[in-house]
Formats: C-alpha cells, sequence, structure tokens
C-alpha cells in the first residue's frame, strides 16, 4: 500500500523536537541541523556527540524525562527512546496538537518516516522502503552515491545560478524554458569531472543567454 507521499518540508528555524538522546535520535537529529532547525532534545541522559552539540549552543537539550505537555510549541516531534510507551505518549501528544510525529519505534504509529538520503549541496535524493527494510533504503543510497558523484555539487549550483540569472533577464516564459533545458544539454557535468569546468562570469552568462534566445 502506497501510504507516503515524499515531499521536502522547508524546516528551516523551525521548532523541532526529539524526545531520547541515543543513537537513533543523534542520527535524526543530524538530519534535522543539516536543515538548519531549531533543535530541542528532551532526555536524561545523551550521546556525546549530542553533548558537544548542545555545548557549542547548537541544540537545546531538556535534561529529564518526557513530560505531558513538552511538545507545546513544536512544528515536528521525534520519538526516539527505547520505550514505546514513552513514544505511544509523544504520539498521542502530538497528533492531539497537529504535530507531525516520527516513532522510531512502530512505523505504524507515525505520520511522517525519515527517508535515506544522497546529499549532493542542492541535490538531494531521498529513499524510502515505505519501512518495509531500512537497511535496504542504506544500500540504495550507498549505490546512489557511487552513481552521483560529488560533482552534482557544482552542477547543479552551476544551473541554479544559470536559472537565477535566465529568470532576471528573460520575462517569457516559453523562451526561459527552452534556455533551461538548453542548458542541461551542454557538457557541464563532463567538464566538471575532467577539472575543465570554471564557472561563468556576469558577462558571459549575459552573452550565453543573448546568444541562445535568438534560435530558441
Ligand atoms: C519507518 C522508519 C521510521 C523512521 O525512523 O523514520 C524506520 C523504522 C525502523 N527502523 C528500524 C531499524 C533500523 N533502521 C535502521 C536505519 C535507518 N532507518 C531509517 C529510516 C526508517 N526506519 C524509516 C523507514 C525508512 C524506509 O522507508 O525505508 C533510515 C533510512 C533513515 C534515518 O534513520 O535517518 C536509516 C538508514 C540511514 C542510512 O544509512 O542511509 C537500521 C540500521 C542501523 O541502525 O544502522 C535499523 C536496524 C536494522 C533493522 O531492524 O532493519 C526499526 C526496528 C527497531 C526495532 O527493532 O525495535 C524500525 C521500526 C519499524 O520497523 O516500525
Ligand atoms: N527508526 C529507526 O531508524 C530505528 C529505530 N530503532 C528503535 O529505536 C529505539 C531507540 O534506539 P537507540 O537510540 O539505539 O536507543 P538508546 O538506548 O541508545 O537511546 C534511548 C534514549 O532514550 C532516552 N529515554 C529513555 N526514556 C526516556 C524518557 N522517558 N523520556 C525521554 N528520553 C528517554 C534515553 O536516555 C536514551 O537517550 C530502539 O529501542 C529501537 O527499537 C532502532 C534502530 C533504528
Amino acid at each position: 500500500m502506497e501510504r507516503y507521499t515524499p515531499i521536502f518540508v522547508d524546516i528551516s528555524g523551525k521548532s523541532c523536537y526529539v524526545v531520547g538522546g541515543g543513537r537513533v535520535a543523534e542520527r535524526k537529529i543530524k538530519g534535522l541541523l543539516h536543515a538548519e532547525a531549531q533543535i530541542k532534545v528532551i532526555s536524561p541522559e545523551v550521546t556525546p556527540t549530542l553533548q558537544q552539540l548542545h555545548h557549542d549552543s547548537r541544540i537545546q537539550w531538556l535534561a529529564r524525562s518526557y513530560r505531558n505537555g513538552d511538545l507545546r510549541g513544536a512544528f515536528l516531534v521525534y520519538a526516539a527512546t527505547d520505550h514505546s510507551e514513552v513514544n505511544t505518549a509523544v504520539v498521542q501528544e502530538a497528533e492531539d496538537a497537529g504535530i507531525l510525529v516520527n516513532d522510531a519505534i512502530s512505523s505504524e504509529q507515525s505520520n511522517f518516516i525519515t527517508p535515506s538520503v544522497v546529499r549532493r549541496g542542492r541535490l538531494s535524493i531521498a529513499i524510502s522502503t515505505a519501512g518495509a527494510g531500512p537497511v535496504a533504503a542504506a544500500e540504495i543510497r550507498a549505490t546512489l552515491e557511487q552513481q552521483f558523484g560529488d560533482e552534482y555539487e557544482t552542477y547543479i549550483e552551476f544551473l541554479y545560478q544559470m536559472r537565477m540569472e535566465v529568470k532576471a533577464r528573460i520575462s517569457s516564459p516559453g523562451v526561459r524554458g527552452k534556455l533551461l533545458r538548453r542548458l542541461t544539454e551542454m557538457n557541464v557535468l563532463e567538464d566538471i569531472r575532467t577539472g575543465q569546468f570554471e564557472w561563468w562570469t556576469e558577462e558571459q552568462i549575459g552573452d550565453w543567454i543573448s546568444h541562445n534566445q535568438e534560435d530558441v
């Protein structure tokens, strides 16, 4: 059954709470940190890495067990303790308050799940098996990481900069679309792989746009 729809949610600056501070919580928190969320951990104990992140003021830490009412103000919550009854109480409070919640012990209780992710700058490739096999998801990630190497970070950044320029300079959506498609047909990726790529100057971008818009 296809219960899940993949979406990319902007959580930068949003309050994300994690109940529990073990290995699983740490992994979920690393994903949240990547997106620059405001993170609060509620857990009597946390891993050394989480202690360090707290010390560096990158996460908040409430050093005690979860209590009903703790989730006030949260946008999203991970229930990541090793006690299913605690996670269930967290899920209950979150659902009553309309907060997105993930139960690390029981995917059935969660209303969102965490995919395995390949990250290359602005490019994210998310993989889910709908909870059937997280390790299989991780294996597929490793395969995709080979296929989509670090060169994609530069490539996607180049496309982004070009897209911004094209959007700023060309008002016709038809011409814009054709120019942007033409960009992906160029050998930029190959140039990056072989070390021949150089960032274009504003002038070069302008010249490329003027030259190409004539015959699209
Ligand atoms: C449903 C989901 C909900 C969620 O957590 O969001 C979920 C649930 C559960 N995972 C369990 C176990 C393990 N999960 C991992 C690893 C990962 N788990 C992740 C995601 C998800 N796990 C979501 C579905 C993803 C999908 O759709 O495929 C990854 C991809 C992302 C991440 O965590 O960031 C990350 C790999 C990251 C990477 O390397 O890329 C490992 C391996 C390890 O820990 O090293 C094990 C041990 C081996 C095993 O048991 O298979 C258990 C049983 C717990 C128990 O036994 O009590 C449950 C509970 C259940 O099945 O209901
Ligand atoms: N969804 C996933 O990706 C995975 C989920 N799991 C499940 O997640 C559970 C947690 O795994 P780990 O992080 O490895 O366990 P762990 O034992 O390392 O961490 C548990 C954490 O929960 C905290 N905790 C316990 N009671 C609490 C309470 N009442 N309030 C707040 N915090 C509390 C503990 O202080 C500890 O920091 C496992 O029991 C397993 O069932 C396991 C592997 C992957």
